[in-house]
């Protein structure tokens, strides 16, 4: 392996340990940030992440709040539930784990959140600030690379990203915050044309594109950083990313793994989030437990 592992879990661990400092200090000024989970339904891969949630933010020192509700439930309960979360001066952080059943309207829940308390960056005016480059909540997966990418040093500005993916909550802001750090940026997704004519040009290669080994050797230049948002099982049942990492470390100059790169970084930046959202409430004198 020629690659630098870059990895997600120790770096998510030494911000988690800065948060919770911050928490520590808040405490002793009366406020417990808190985070609430909303879960709709019985997906097993939600059910890990919730928890992981839960677990996380119970270990920085934060208060979490669990809202299970059945896959029939309405969309107006649902709404109701977040109204309730969105007045309650305990809870500074709201986040409903994606996907929602097919019943249930995915935007119209996310604008029911309180932009103040959208600890995962996804309401629109969030989005758009981040857009015009006011500060906001950031998409936790986007704002963890951006950490990876910083604290192993790895240059942004000037440099190439090309992204392989165009979610709402990956790949578009990605592109977004590589741009205002003075990246040239390129994206591609399932109707790009030749896409290694695309990926092999990248000095920075971000790839969300949910499909086993969708990169392998021949889209990848010499020396290039590769960070791999997948979350997928390979055959065997293995958790396994979109990079055939096995081909592609030994042409990379660096390389998140699946499972312990961008995964544990998006958990870490839920909790900075809604770290910032308890510390603006204590500020302006709005946090109570
Ligand atoms: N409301 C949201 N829903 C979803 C988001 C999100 O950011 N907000 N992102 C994904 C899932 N996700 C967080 O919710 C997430 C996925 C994976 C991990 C992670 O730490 N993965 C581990 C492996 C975990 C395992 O063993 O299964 C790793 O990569 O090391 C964290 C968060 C979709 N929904």
């Amino acid at each position: 392996m020629n690659a630098k592992l870059i990895s997600g879990t120790s770096i998510g661990n030494e911000i988690r340990e800065e948060i919770k400092e911050r928490v520590l200090k808040l405490k002793e000024g009366g406020c417990v940030p808190g985070l609430a989970v909303i879960l709709v339904g019985d997906n097993q891969a939600s059910h890990t992440y919730v928890r992981n949630k839960e677990k996380s933010s119970v270990a920085a020192g934060m208060k979490s709040e669990l809202v299970r509700l059945p896959v029939s439930v309405s969309e107006d309960e649902l709404l109701e539930q977040i109204n309730k979360l969105n007045l309650d001066q305990t809870i500074h952080g709201i986040l409903v784990q994606l996907p929602l059943p097919n019943h249930i309207d995915e935007n119209l829940v996310i604008q029911a959140i309180d932009p103040d308390k959208d600890v995962d960056g996804f309401h629109p005016i969030n989005v758009g600030k981040m857009i015009i480059g006011q500060r906001s909540y950031l998409s936790c997966t986007p704002y963890g690379i951006i950490k990876l990418l910083e604290r192993t040093n790895t240059p942004i500005s000037g440099q190439h990203a090309v992204i392989v993916g165009r979610s709402n909550i990956v790949g578009k802001p990605m592109g977004q915050l590589l741009l205002q750090r003075d990246a040239t940026v390129t994206y591609c997704h399932s109707k790009t044309k030749d896409l290694a004519s695309f990926t092999k040009q990248a000095d920075i290669l971000i790839v969300a594109m949910g499909q086993t080994k969708f990169i392998g050797a021949e889209h990848v230049k010499e020396g290039a950083v590769v960070i791999d948002v997948g979350m997928n099982r390979d055959e065997n049942g293995k958790l396994c990313g979109d990079v055939d990492f096995d081909e592609v470390k030994n042409i990379a100059s660096a390389i998140t793994p699946v499972p312990g790169g961008v995964g544990p970084m998006t958990i870490t930046m839920l909790l900075k989030n809604t770290l910032h959202s308890a510390e603006t409430a204590f500020k302006s004198g709005n946090c109570c437990e």
